[in-house]
């Protein structure tokens, strides 16, 4: 069995695998870590291998005490990956967006693919048939955009996600949602719009905590799969013990 961990700049994502079922998952925060891990450790006592991906400020040294249970990997640009890196930058390309894309490849291969993840921050991923990763772009996820209209403002109040009531908002509050939820499906659609332009067919997928209120608000056909970072992870090791 294997133990995915997927962390995040917001929570802290986790799953059991046994091959390819996903066994359970599990959803916490950094300051709850080593707790949650224990106790998952606890549930499933065959789990032989933790693997772990980072994009937040949580390093290796949080989970070595965990070293003695199980083996430890943190995915790194140095694993093997199933695509040719065409990012200007690989080296600053995070290592979640490189999980996600090769996700994509496994389990849709031979075809164009778009991943959208709406996390803390919003990622695009864009990888071809011929499984070139290509690169994306990187927006302000929902939370972020309520978080930043009220810090960057005086006026503006600190607004929790609500699907918005009308279009044109009639107040402040509905005037916040509108924007900041129609935002960002125009945003989704207008990329999907953009890449149609360039590629005649390709599949989108659409992960993260927001996955799944933006998916019910999208006009386009979509696999959302809020653990298709955590399968991916699991995919990626798979691929890695194959390959190494
Ligand atoms: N309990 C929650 N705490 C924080 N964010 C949540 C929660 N439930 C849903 N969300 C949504 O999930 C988004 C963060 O998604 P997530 O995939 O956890 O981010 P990350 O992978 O960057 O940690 C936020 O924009 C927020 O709207
Ligand atoms: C863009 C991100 C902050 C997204 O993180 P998340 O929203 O999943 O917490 C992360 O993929 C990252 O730190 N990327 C490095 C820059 C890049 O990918 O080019
Ligand atoms: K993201």
């Amino acid at each position: 069995m294997i133990l995915a961990v997927d962390v995040g700049n917001t929570r802290i994502k986790a799953a059991v695998f046994e091959d390819n079922t996903l066994l359970e998952s599990f959803v916490f925060l950094k300051t709850a870590l080593e707790k949650s891990i224990e106790n998952i450790l606890e549930k499933y006592k065959n789990t032989t291998h933790l693997v772990i991906a980072s994009v937040s400020d949580v390093e290796k040294q949080a989970f070595i005490s965990f070293k003695d249970a199980v083996n430890i990997h943190f995915v790194s640009q140095t694993d093997p990956f199933p695509f040719v890196n065409c990012y200007e930058t690989p080296q600053t390309l995070g290592i979640d967006r490189m999980v996600l894309a090769a996700g994509a490849i496994l389990q849709y291969p031979n075809q164009n693919r778009l991943v959208i993840d709406a996390g803390t921050c919003v990622t695009y991923d864009f990888i071809d048939e011929n499984d070139n990763y290509l690169g994306g772009a990187i927006s302000p996820g929902l939370r972020l955009r309520y978080e930043s209209l009220h810090h960057f403002t005086a006026k503006l109040p600190l607004l929790t996600l609500e699907k918005p009531k009308r279009f044109i908002g009639k107040s402040t509050s509905e005037s916040i949602h509108s924007g900041v939820v129609n935002g960002l499906v125009f945003e989704i659609e207008g990329c999907i719009a953009e890449i149609k332009g360039q590629y005649s067919k390709f599949i989108i997928i659409l992960t993260g905590g927001d996955s799944v209120f933006l998916a019910k608000r999208l006009k386009n056909t979509i696999f959302a799969n809020s653990n298709f970072l955590l399968e991916s992870l699991n995919q990626t090791f798979q691929y890695k013990i194959k390959n190494d």
